[in-house]
């Protein structure tokens, strides 16, 4: 439960969810040897496989960082989520969901099965291949940088500064993606693409090798726990509405085959990608008690051993961990 009735709102509080998450980062460091590294994408196989950091920001600006924290990665699937987000603020969300649905799949990231077996009129959602393949065909522009021009500036707005591709990444997944283009192949046979199958498939690739940090994750995370306003200047940077689809999204769909799991035992929205980033926040709650981070907060945590699903173990379990303790739960 809760640790105690402590006013965890000040400054000297600081120091003990410090040390707490210090405690914990050591602990499940351990649990990360019960996982892998992606070897799918060549390139991901390089990453340690020991890393495990996590980074915290409050809306206030509290942040709370612990672990190997300045190991930079490729964003891959949480950037499906951004994707969405613009696509939505481009077209509209009632033409975006006319394309891809908002339903889980309970299958992989990647399968291809469940789009033939089940008939399916349109993607099931946007968090898995098939539905971010479409997405990144309704994105506006007639090259691949193009359609990805306005997630750049939309990530700049958020972080302050311009991330870059890791070209490395790119041309690791470009050069072995071959469920991708079978995927590819199919929404492009279905008719669900918006345009040229090779520039969609270029523009997903290029989405998911953008490098991140876990303070990044950690601010967009806050900027979505503060449904799309930035608490440091309250700019309006994502409409809420769009904010709030792309939250109930990353809830019923963030973790793939394991978003049941995540949201009845960790209970907040979360996304993760190959290369173990996961990106997590939980609102503002009102209790009575003094809680940690009681205004919301947001999370980026990178551990690149992965389970079957392809979320990073110890990175479950570190979240699982520090929801419980903090009361983060959404429910
Ligand atoms: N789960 C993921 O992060 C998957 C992203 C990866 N680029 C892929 O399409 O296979």
């Amino acid at each position: 439960m809760v640790q105690g009735a402590t006013n965890w709102n000040t400054e000297s509080t600081e120091e003990w969810l410090q040390q707490y998450v210090d405690d914990w980062i050591a602990f499940y460091r351990k649990h990360t040897h019960e996982g892998e590294v992606a070897s799918y994408i060549p390139v991901l196989q390089e990453a340690n496989a020991d890393h495990l950091g996590i980074s915290i920001i409050g809306k206030n600006g509290t942040n709370i960082r612990s672990g190997d924290t300045d190991v930079p990665f490729t964003i891959q699937s949480i950037s499906k989520v951004l994707t969405f987000i613009v696509a939505c603020m481009e077209r509209g969300i009632s033409y975006v969901l006319d394309r891809v649905d908002v339903e889980p799949t309970g299958e992989a990231f990647n399968s291809i099965m469940h789009l033939e077996m089940k008939q399916v009129k349109k993607p099931f959602n946007p968090l898995v291949n098939a539905g971010a393949i479409t997405v990144a065909s309704l994105l506006e522009g007639k090259s691949s940088d193009q359609k990805l021009e306005p997630l750049f500036e939309l990530l700049e707005k958020m972080l302050g500064y311009r991330p870059h591709l890791d070209i490395d990444v790119y041309e690791s997944e470009r050069d072995t993606s071959m469920r991708n283009r079978a995927i590819g192949y199919y929404l492009l046979e279905m008719g669900y693409l918006e345009s040229d199958l090779n520039i969609s498939l270029e523009a997903y690739f290029k989405q998911c090798s953008i490098e991140v940090t876990i303070d990044d994750l950690a601010k967009i995370g806050m900027i979505l726990a503060n449904d799309g306003f930035d608490p440091s200047t309250d700019e309006e940077i994502i409409p809420r509405q769009v904010a709030r689809l792309a939250k109930a999204l990353m809830l019923t769909c963030g973790m793939y085959d394991a978003s049941g799991k995540f949201a009845a035992y960790v209970g907040i929205p979360a996304k993760s990608g190959v290369a173990g980033g996961i990106i997590a926040l939980a609102p503002a709650r009102v209790r009575d008690e003094e809680l940690p981070f009681i205004d919301g907060c947001g999370i980026g945590v990178y551990g690149p051993a992965l389970d079957k699903q392809g979320n990073s173990i110890a990175g479950i379990r570190l979240l699982r961990h520090i929801a419980n303790k903090w009361d983060l739960s959404i429910f």
